[in-house]
């Protein structure tokens, strides 16, 4: 079997994210936005569909967890149109057993996907390797750029890419753009500081608008996939942000339940002050 060093790894993560991306524009031109409903369905199925063939031949031998290749998410074929279930996952023996298990969410941001003119979408594709988040991409397709890990560090395009600090004072959090955790409001007033909310769609464009200096924060609780923050939580890390649950524990992924319902992820200055805060109002917590 042909040996892949950890470089080809970072490589083809960021290699496999930017083609889906590039197919997701091009569904997006084709199908165009008549039909919210069918413009997701088309494009987390055929993104899927091309991160699961390139997988399974760039790298026959290792797993995969898909939010497409769930069991539960077969249903969509017939409604984007096609006639055959989406290519299912690793078994999940075979997955929690394996070394190597790729964790791709072929679409995060769906919504915004299917509204004409958004930016805040993302394509996915991290690889965990023996416990730990060994490499990563996140696609912003419609922004021209995709952010990922490199060995030592990580970048945005070719350029070095380290969380940027926060202007004194002042403190950008990010939330959802269609469901704010109420908790995060109370968080901002409990603050002391100037905090201000930017709603934005998409886990992996949230988490990237930190990197970038778009925002300071991302705080997330009541609901989440391991597929919609592993990418993104391996291209943070390695570029100097702190990235844990709510309560500073850290992320952890290929787990038997792929629930994973809360992050913070934030240049490390902010990490003690976001989680105090936090933990303030943990009655306001979801959950
Ligand atoms: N309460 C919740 N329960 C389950 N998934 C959630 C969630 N809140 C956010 N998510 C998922 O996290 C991603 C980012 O959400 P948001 O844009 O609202 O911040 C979305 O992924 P998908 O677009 O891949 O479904 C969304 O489904
Ligand atoms: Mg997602």
């Amino acid at each position: 079997m042909t040996e892949h060093t950890a470089a080809d790894d970072h490589a083809l993560a960021a290699e496999l994210a930017t083609e889906a991306g590039r197919l997701l524009l091009a569904v997006r031109a084709e199908v165009g936005h008549g039909d919210p409903r069918v413009l997701k369905d088309t494009g987390d199925l055929r993104a899927h569909e091309h991160l699961m063939a390139a997988i399974a031949e760039r790298r026959p031998g290792d797993a995969v967890l898909s939010e497409e290749g769930r069991s539960s998410a077969a249903g969509k074929r017939s409604r984007g149109g096609a006639d055959r279930a989406p290519t299912g996952n690793t078994r999940d023996a075979d997955r929690l057993a394996a070394d190597r298990v790729w964790i791709v969410d072929p679409l995060d941001g769906t919504r915004e996907y299917s509204e004409e003119g958004r930016a805040d979408w993302a394509v996915h594709v991290a690889l965990w390797v023996k416990g730990e988040l060994a490499a990563g991409a996140v696609a912003l397709p419609a922004q021209g750029v995709t952010l990922r890990t490199v060995p030592g560090g990580a970048r945005a395009g070719e350029t070095d890419l380290r969380v940027p600090e926060p202007e004194p004072g002042k403190l950008r959090i990010a939330v959802s753009r269609t469901r704010p955790p109420e908790f995060v409001q109370r968080l901002a007033e409990k603050l002391d500081l100037d905090v201000t909310l930017v709603p934005i769609g998409s886990a992996g464009a949230k988490i990237s608008a930190v990197l970038l200096g778009e925002v300071d924060a991302y705080v997330h609780a009541g609901g989440q996939y391991e597929w919609d923050s592993a990418a993104p939580a391996a291209v943070a890390l390695a570029a100097g942000a702190h990235a844990s649950r709510v309560d500073g524990s850290p992320l952890a992924y290929n787990r038997p339940d792929p629930t994973l319902p809360d992050i913070l992820v934030c240049h490390p200055v902010s990490a003690s002050t976001l989680l105090t805060g936090i933990r303030d109002v943990s009655d306001a917590l979801p959950g």
